[in-house]
């Protein structure tokens, strides 16, 4: 499946620009758009439609135009001064009906939000945020024209508290926002418009992996074999083993500095070996990735375990514990590895970076030479050669304990099977979000390893 393109609010306009199409003309199909999403989602509705002054407030009245043709009851209330001779004047003008003040504005069933697009640049004045706030609290429906008013295009933040949408129309292209929280969180259903603008950026959507079943000539070892390097916490190591195995690798080793050895499943090869043992155990060709972290500790030991790993000279997945002993410069050293850090294990990493969360795992990927997936409700894959992708919306009953080491089993099974750092992490963030679907509401992290096969 192609990965649907993301565009900041600067690409999309220059592929505005690019595409040679009169701005009016875009105007006009991103209304014509809206207006006819509106129609599928919802019956004839008393509706209004708040409009901004700029180029999304445009595309509101070109959908209150085709709604009020369609027979529906719509009020148009407008906000701010359009720039003589711009098409939202125009539009504007050419409204036959009364243009309220938002202020005055009578509450409907349905709102539509065309108040501010990718231009939205600072928060709502004072007045403003007054005067919409009870429409949009009053509305049983509330739909967004390209964002909804009062989030950044491109960070995803939130810089004007209104309710969230529950349906917004992107036109011509997803945005970060429509993808990072807490923005996506206001987005409710999100649906992409054609507006006739050729689109295509570095930044996707991450889309469903392409993940062979085994075929009549594969065996153990031809479908990958996944060294797990453990420390003094076997649980959690056992659960990234057992992720691996669930998740196509063939042969699963685990690598431990004690605990129980008749731990399930006895399909996973464990071995207690001592810090020194490590190296040799690694020392063996037919490994395709070597899994640190889960589970490893951060004493003396845990160290020489993790030394082990990274002079193993094989694919590496660096996670949990082995992201808080490591350096960015000592990372650097071990150049397409995968880095799966949190929120909290980014910012020890690397410091409180500038920009979207895209950005930040982009500067990482590219200080390190590593893949990151910053995981979090809106997981991002970034390379060093600046591709990067966002997960769409994952259930949120993945935020409970050993999910991350998970998480870290999968995508160390796909670099086993010969996938690149980025697609081993791409794949990994798509399979355990979809393993999560299909177990539903109160999962916990074992649940998610019986539903990790391709389906
Ligand atoms: N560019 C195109 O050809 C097309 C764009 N489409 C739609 O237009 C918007 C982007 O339009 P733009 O005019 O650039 O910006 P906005 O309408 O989002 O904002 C208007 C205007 O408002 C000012 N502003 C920003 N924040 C505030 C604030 N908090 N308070 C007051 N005023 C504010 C700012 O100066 C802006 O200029 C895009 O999202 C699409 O919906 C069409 O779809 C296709 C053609
Ligand atoms: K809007």
């Amino acid at each position: 499946m192609t990965a649907r393109p993301i565009l900041t609010a600067a690409e999309m306009r220059d592929a505005e620009r690019r595409s040679g199409q009169p701005e009016r003309d875009m105007v006009e199909r991103a209304g014509l758009a809206l207006a006819t999403a509106i129609a599928r989602f919802t019956g004839p509705l008393r509706t209004l439609v708040v409009a901004g002054p700029g180029n999304n407030g445009a595309d509101g009245m070109v959908a209150a135009r085709h709604l009020a043709a369609a027979g529906w009851d719509v009020a148009v209330a407008v906000a701010g001064q359009s720039r003589p001779g711009s098409v939202a004047a125009e539009l504007r003008a050419d409204w036959p009906g009364h243009l309220a003040d938002p202020a005055a504005a009578a509450p409907a069933t349905l709102v539509v939000d065309a108040l501010f697009g990718t231009g939205f640049a600072r928060p709502l004045d004072d007045a403003l945020m007054a005067a919409v706030l009870p429409l949009w609290s009053a509305a049983r429906l509330r739909v967004a024209a390209d964002l909804p008013s009062g989030v950044d295009a491109d960070t995803g933040a939130v810089l004007s508290d209104l309710p969230a949408a529950h349906l917004t129309i992107a036109f011509g292209a997803l945005k970060p926002a429509h993808r990072l929280q807490p923005a996506a969180g206001r987005c409710g259903r999100v649906a992409v418009a054609d507006i006739g603008v050729e689109v295509g950026s570095t930044l996707t959507e991450l889309p469903r992996p392409r993940v062979h079943p085994p075929t009549a000539q594969s065996h153990k070892y031809s479908r990958g074999m996944v060294a797990v390097v453990a420390g003094a916490m076997p649980g959690a190591a056992a659960l990234a083993a057992s992720a691996a195995a669930r998740a196509g690798a063939g042969y699963v080793l685990q690598l431990m500095a004690g605990g129980a050895l008749d731990t399930h499943p006895h399909a996973i090869m464990r071995r207690i070996v001592s810090a020194d043992a490590v190296a040799e155990q690694l020392d063996d060709d037919r490994i395709g990735a070597v899994l640190v972290g889960p589970g490893l500790g951060r004493d003396a030991d845990a160290r020489r375990r993790l030394d082990a790993a990274l002079l193993s000279g094989k694919p590496l997945v660096i996670d949990g514990d082995a992201l808080a002993l490591l350096t960015p410069s000592r990372l650097s050293r071990h150049p397409g590895s995968i880095l799966t850090p949190h929120d909290g294990e980014f910012r020890r990493l690397f410091g409180d970076l500038p920009g979207s969360k895209v950005d930040r795992a982009r500067a990482a990927a590219a200080r390190t030479g590593c893949t990151l997936l910053l995981k979090g409700a809106d997981s991002v894959v970034a390379d060093p050669d600046g591709r990067a992708a966002i997960l769409p919306p994952a259930s949120p009953w993945l935020a409970t304990a050993g999910t991350g080491d998970v998480l870290a089993g999968i995508v160390a099974a796909r670099r086993a099977a010969g996938d690149t750092p980025f697609d081993a992490a791409a794949a990994g963030a798509w399979l355990h979000a979809d393993a999560a679907d299909r177990v539903g509401p109160g999962l916990i992290a074992d649940d998610l390893l019986t539903h990790l096969g391709p389906r």
